[in-house]
């Protein structure tokens, strides 16, 4: 009789898999552990690092950060113009690394459509906002000029510049111009809509105008936005803000509506898959955290501690000791200090 096979090291891992669910399978914009690397002149910047973003079909999210921490190459990764070095970047179920030259096309005209901070970016300055809406749409072909027509009308109606339909750009005051490039790019009506500083260059009135017309077709055509922005009133009036730092998802910033109507803004760490978090810089320079910290697992958290001279836990942190038996490892198991 033959002896029963030993399982591989590739089946326990297939199974590993199948009983887990893979992280992010039903977003609808999903980056896994995603890293762009560029390289010039024998130098290597890191500006994505692994990051994780789930964004589900319909969200409308802002995405924040500090000036280099890499929204920009991220919206170049999502909109189909830069490819990223390793990771996964799924859109609408389009897999953004594995695309041929013609899938990039068909998904940068069809899939997903772009605002940019510089109206002139947006728009042809010699045709007129409803020529310009219309453009996107003679450029993937399919429908009559009437329709096209018909389309263009209804969005620059949606977006509340029907009554600039014939002027050129020029012609236009900047929120006008930015409202109408909002028409252009959901003129092949995409599933999802990418904006970077849109609100960049207009002052605090009009930029509301713009972030008001954005979220009307979040709500009233479902489609997916993402807008990174400096605007800390833009930030503040979405459901959901991500903070990147360093290439990577950081925090998120989840608003409700609380019991008396107040909304309710609250701050969370990203943990990653991995396990990892980053702790926010003003805490780790506040307690003096450098390179290693202290971890006990209690009963319904986890203690951070920063390392004190003699290497004992707790030495400049006021709170309880940590848990835990062994003093020199302290990170206590479940079954010690936990629950389980
Ligand atoms: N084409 C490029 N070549 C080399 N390095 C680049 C390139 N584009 C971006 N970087 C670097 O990658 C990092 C992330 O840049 P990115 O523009 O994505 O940041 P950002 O958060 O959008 O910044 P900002 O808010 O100033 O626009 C930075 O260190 C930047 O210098």
């Amino acid at each position: 009789m033959s002896r029963p096979r030993e399982p591989a090291l590739a089946d326990l891992e297939a199974e590993a898999a199948r009983r887990r669910p893979a992280f992010g399978r039903d977003a609808h914009v999903l980056c896994d552990n995603l890293v762009r690397i560029y390289k010039t002149e024998g130098v290597e910047v890191v500006a994505l690092q692994g990051l994780d973003l789930v964004i589900d079909a319909g969200e409308l999210v802002a995405i924040v950060g500090a000036s280099g921490s890499g929204k920009s190459t991220l919206l170049n990764v999502l909109s189909g113009l830069d490819v990223p070095t390793a990771g996964v970047a799924r859109v609408a179920g389009v897999d953004l690394l594995s695309m041929t030259a013609r899938d990039r096309l068909r998904y940068r005209r069809e899939v997903v459509g772009f605002v940019w901070q510089q109206t002139t970016r947006n728009l042809l300055p010699y045709l007129t906002a409803a020529e310009n809406v219309e453009l996107p749409m003679r450029l993937a072909g399919g429908r009559r000029r009437r329709d096209r027509a018909a389309r263009a009308g209804e969005l620059l109606e949606l977006l509340g510049v029907a009554d600039r339909a014939r002027l050129r750009p020029g012609e236009m005051s900047g929120g006008e111009q930015q409202r109408t490039a909002i028409a252009v790019a959901l003129a092949n009506a995409p599933k999802v809509i990418l904006a970077d500083e849109p609100t960049g260059e207009l002052d605090g009135e009009t930029s509301e105008e713009v972030f008001a017309a954005l979220r009307r077709v979040n709500r009233e055509l479902g489609v997916t936005a993402v807008i990174v922005t400096h605007d800390p009133a833009v930030a503040g009036q979405v459901d959901r803000t991500v903070g990147i730092r360093d290439g990577r998802t950081s925090s998120e910033t989840l608003r409700r509506a609380s019991s008396d109507g107040r909304i309710v803004a609250e701050e969370y760490a990203v943990l990653d898959r991995a396990g990892r978090l980053q702790l926010p810089r003003d805490f780790t320079a506040a307690l003096r955290m450098e390179r290693r910290v202290r971890l006990a697992l209690e009963r319904d958290h986890i203690g951070v501690w920063p390392q004190d001279a003699e290497g004992e836990p707790g030495g400049a942190a006021d709170g309880p000791e940590p848990g835990g038996e062994e003093r020199g490892g302290a990170v206590s198991g479940p079954g010690r200090t936990g629950d389980g």
